[in-house]
């Protein structure tokens, strides 16, 4: 079997009397898009949070390509590969699609550039954070601010300068939240793409976009996997229509 990027086993988190993080235990693969369901209060956040490592966890471990993060800081989990996309990153409105992603691959190769005169490094600079914005079919837009880009092509930024720090999975906590329908369908279409450049764990109240985009499903509810499947098997597990999907189905 291929090694999965990320794998979390028996992951414990109260607050309080509480117990939000209840046992869970799931991976994510390469290639894949494994999206995390259920109702509100259900622990999504809360499992988000211990996995970038905003929360620590009470009990159970989290392994990012092969390393033990539990015990990490965010910086030292970020610096692996391991970030929140739409948290982590901050854009500059005023500044440029590219020059805002030029940051981002600046922050990441820092000091290797000081052996270089300042116009090789923006040379540089420029080519791979181009390369990065072409990647996220953003090239066209390099010289936009980002102000100005639409709510999905921000999307697509941060996920440029996510990439450009060196992601190797994304962890996309409601990215079609605030989108209208067509923002949605054309996110869809781009996290469609986006999975053969990382695996992603992905939350999401859409299910017209979950259904579309998953190759696996796990169902949380207080706190709980109650299931892990294909969207097939989801839409088909009775423990799931009542717990969650009822009329989605
Ligand atoms: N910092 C906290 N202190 C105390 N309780 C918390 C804290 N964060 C979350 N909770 C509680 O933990 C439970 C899980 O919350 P969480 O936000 O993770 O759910 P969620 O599935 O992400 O919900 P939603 O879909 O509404 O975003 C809820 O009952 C919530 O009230």
């Amino acid at each position: 079997m291929v090694e999965p990027v990320l794998e979390i086993s028996g992951l414990v988190k109260n607050f309080g009397a509480l117990r939000a993080t209840d046992g869970v235990t799931l991976d994510l693969r390469p290639g894949e898009i494994h999206a995390l369901i259920g109702p509100n209060g259900a622990g999504k956040s809360t499992l988000i949070h211990q996995i970038c490592g905003t929360l620590r966890q009470d009990a159970g471990t989290i392994r990012f390509v092969g390393r033990d993060v539990g015990a990490l800081s965010v910086a030292e989990r970020a610096q692996l590969g391991l970030g929140r996309t739409f948290q982590v990153s901050s854009i500059a409105p005023d500044f440029s699609a590219l020059r805002n992603v030029m940051l981002a691959v600046q922050a990441k190769q820092g000091s290797s550039f000081r052996f270089f005169k300042p116009v090789m490094l923006d040379h540089s600079l420029i080519d791979t954070a181009m390369a990065m914005l072409e990647r996220v079919n953003l090239g066209a837009r390099a010289r936009i601010p980002a102000a100005e880009l639409s709510h999905g092509e921000r999307r697509q930024l941060e996920i440029a300068m996510a990439l450009a720090l060196g992601s190797k999975a994304f962890l996309l906590d409601e990215p079609m939240a605030g989108m209208g329908p067509e923002g949605s369908k054309s996110l869809t279409r781009f996290l469609d793409t986006l999975r053969h450049e990382a695996p992603i764990l992905l939350v999401e109240h859409d299910m017209d976009a979950v259904f579309a985009l998953a190759d696996r499903i796990s169902v949380l509810v207080y706190g709980r996997v109650i299931a892990t499947g294909t969207v097939e098997e989801i839409r088909r597990d009775p423990t799931v229509r009542t717990a969650y999907l009822g009329d989605h189905a």
